[in-house]
């Protein structure tokens, strides 16, 4: 199994600069790469990186996706004048030529190979390109929006061309459409292209029509097209233009926050848990590319976005548990040199395997944000079984044209400026990752090569009082086994580990799981965190759920559903769960993901009470999933000694990506009602599952 990070940089890449004036331009800076460059280093993660060398790519590569003429052309450019270079850059939109930026335009897409290279061969298992000029906007004959050469779409084609893949997704989550991309893949079925971007019913640039929704792809590649345009139209200027002379910085800042065109985590979150991630495990694609424009953090002049850098961790890590790990990401925008770095920052560390950061105070999606997640699922309905039963009346049909009122340009330039004034954000928190990645207690002579990875931790001995102490109720008859009381005395030692910040996560293999998970999650709200979220895959309900919120219960079971009122316990009563696993898989994105990031635990149990509920493999993907959460602290616990789930349960929970589970069935309907009836049930308390707009008809 393929491991490390790659990182490519190469300081080639900064020595190119506007060289006139032009307000459209001056924000794409040679320092874009050397702040991340250097914010890396300070934070000892180029260190922990595997340095590629960058290289020019080949003409034929660049033809992979340009058109000889094109190429032609901006061979030309090195030798050109400035007034030359001013006029062949006046043939194109906000973009600018210089007489070294086709050698770093084909070291942009050098670099961009070599990672492609190195993933697929399986010399490091996923990596980061940090290059310019960035390339979504460019295309066959044209250069755009500070784009030479589109590195990503050339990277897509030569995955194709020499690694014979078939299914390349392409995420971008830069705050721009790619155009180019979309153009470049738009009739081909093997490259799904999803970019999100800044839209506001076509008055964002690059203002194109084909950037909203029902932009699906065409001929063989409809479908394999999916724009999720932000709208949140800018309340217009000139309400505020009187208010504007008059007001003082303090309703200034006042004035901004409501005319906020941001969107922040939950919005992003939203669109990850109920448009890309279904369709991304459908289309079960064989490499992920991210086109990683970081102009969609919170302080960037063209985004005006709110979600702060961390959300890139887990962005990136959402993406991992797909491609088994096969993710190349490459540079595109970000022009706040302040949050590109920590963006930059928080994405490679999660290449590198560590755990996220908790996000706390995650709401719901916007408005405008449920609207476009609205359209995009019905503008794909017919192509994604994933969608099937979605509640998709189609709202607004596209391309209406929301009553714009023309922008004041002069009231929302003062805007700007003070907007940009006012933007501050909390450093991004260390995400220090404990020395011990997993610890296990195991019943003797399961020993196994995974396993040996693991630390072994030697169980607490235990009395029955004890234990009765620590679960508040007069000792139960299985105290009497000396396995069981052996058993808790083992979780409760990978407990005080991870207490101890010794070990990240833990796996037991235990008799009377029930009970056990009933002690652990005592032991955890006595001594680690005030909220724990057990997922429990199994009929009998482990524990009796205080309302009091320390718990969260999200239970996989199989008989019949289970009555509550209880915005704390999430039954989720799956029929044949262990072959319908599009089922399974919707339960974990639509619910179990919006569930847990609304909660935010700080201790994560997940407990295997009855293997037969779902393969090993699906439950592998559940345990590289949960470990977004509680910086990565997940205590597993499996009852009976299933070797094969015991082994990719120690996998996944040492940071090994889990298999793909393969091209996927449509889910059974009576599974997706079961989930959507809870999701419905449940969504007023927990915002991030709502997939639709309030009360429209
Ligand atoms: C792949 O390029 C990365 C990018 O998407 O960030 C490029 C954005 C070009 C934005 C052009 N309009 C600038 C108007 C000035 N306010
Ligand atoms: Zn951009």
């Amino acid at each position: 199994m393929a491991s490390g990070t790659a990182l490519l940089y190469d300081e080639e890449m900064t020595r190119y600069k506007l060289l006139w004036v032009d307000p459209a331009c001056k924000i794409e800076v040679p320092e874009r790469l050397t702040v991340s460059w250097e914010a890396l280093h300070n934070a000892g993660l180029s260190g922990r990186c595997i340095p590629l060398p960058v290289r020019q790519a080949t003409e034929e590569e660049i033809l992979l996706a340009h058109s000889q003429e094109y190429l032609e052309a901006v061979k030309k450019t090195p030798d050109m004048s400035l007034e030359e270079l001013m006029t062949f850059t006046q043939q194109y939109g906000d973009v600018y030529f210089h007489p070294n930026i086709y050698h770093c335009a084909k070291l942009a897409v050098g670099a961009s190979l070599q990672l492609v290279d190195a993933v697929m061969t399986g010399k490091v298992r996923n990596g980061l390109a940090l290059v310019r000029p960035p390339g979504h906007h460019s295309q066959r004959s044209e250069a755009s929006g500070f784009c030479v050469f589109n590195n990503v779409a050339i990277a897509a084609l030569y995955a194709k061309k020499h690694f014979k893949i078939q299914r390349v997704l392409i995420v971008d989550w830069d705050i721009h459409h790619g155009q180019g991309l979309q153009y470049c893949f738009e009739e081909d079925p093997q490259v799904l292209y999803f970019s999100w971007h800044r839209y506001e019913h076509q008055r964002f640039w690059p203002n194109l029509r084909e950037s909203d929704f029902d932009s699906v792809g065409k001929g063989m590649g409809a479908g394999f097209n999916i724009n999720l345009p932000w709208n949140k139209a800018r309340l217009m200027a000139p309400y505020f233009r009187g208010l504007l002379e008059h007001c003082d910085q303090k309703c200034l800042t006042w004035l901004l926050a409501s005319l906020q065109v941001g969107m922040d985590s939950s919005d992003y979150l939203s669109v990850f848990f109920h448009v890309l991630l279904p369709v991304a495990y459908e289309f079960n694609p064989e490499l992920i590319l991210v086109s990683a424009g970081f102009d969609s953090a919170v302080g960037d002049p063209e985004g005006h976005m709110c979600a702060t850098p961390e959300i890139f961790g887990h962005l990136t890590h959402l993406l991992m548990s797909l491609a088994g790990g096969r993710l190349c990401a490459v540079l595109e925008g970000g022009y706040n040199l302040t949050s590109l770095a920590q963006s930059v920052c928080q994405t490679v560390q999660t290449l590198l395997g560590d755990p996220p950061s908790r996000i706390s105070g995650l709401s719901s999606p916007c408005e405008s944000a449920l609207e476009s997640i609205q359209s995009v699922r019905a503008a794909h309905q017919q192509y994604w079984v994933c969608f099937k039963n979605a509640d998709v009346s189609l709202w607004p049909d596209p391309g209406t044209k929301c009553s714009r009122l023309e922008g004041d340009t002069q009231a929302e330039e003062a805007l700007k400026e003070g907007e940009m004034r006012e933007i501050v954000w909390p450093e991004p928190p260390s995400r220090l990752a404990p020395p011990i990645r997993t610890g296990v207690t195991l019943p003797a002579g399961l020993e196994d090569d995974v396993l040996t990875s693991c630390f072994r931790v030697t169980g607490i001995p235990l009395t029955p009082n004890q234990v009765a102490k620590e679960l508040w109720h007069p000792a139960v008859p299985e105290l009497k086994d000396e396995k069981v009381l052996q058993s808790l005395g083992d979780i409760l030692s990978l407990l005080k580990e991870i207490e101890k910040k010794e070990v990240r996560n833990g796996l037991a293999v235990v008799p009377n799981v029930s009970l056990a998970a009933t002690f652990g999650v005592q032991h955890a709200l006595t001594s680690l965190t005030d909220r724990v979220l057990l997922v429990f895959l199994g009929n009998e309900a482990p524990v009796e759920l205080q309302e009091d919120g320390r718990v969260m219960l999200i239970q996989l079971c199989s008989t019949e559903p289970v009555e509550t009122k209880s915005k704390f316990y999430v039954p989720i009563c799956l029929k044949k769960s262990s072959s319908d696993v599009a089922g399974f898989l919707h339960a974990v994105l639509s619910l179990l993901l919006p569930l847990a990031y609304g909660y935010d635990p700080g201790m994560i149990l997940a407990v295997m009470a009855d293997c037969s509920l779902v393969g090993a493999v699906a439950w592998a993907q559940l345990i590289g999933l949960l470990q977004s959460f509680a910086q990565g602290h997940t205590l597993a616990l499996i009852q009976g000694a299933e070797k094969e789930i015991i082994r990719v349960t120690a996998a996944s929970l040492l940071g090994e990506p889990a298999s793909t589970l393969g091209p996927l069935g449509p889910p059974l309907s009576e599974n997706v009602k079961a989930v959507e009836k809870e999701r419905q049930r449940l969504q007023t308390h927990w915002g991030l599952l709502q997939t639709t707009g309030e009360d429209h008809p």
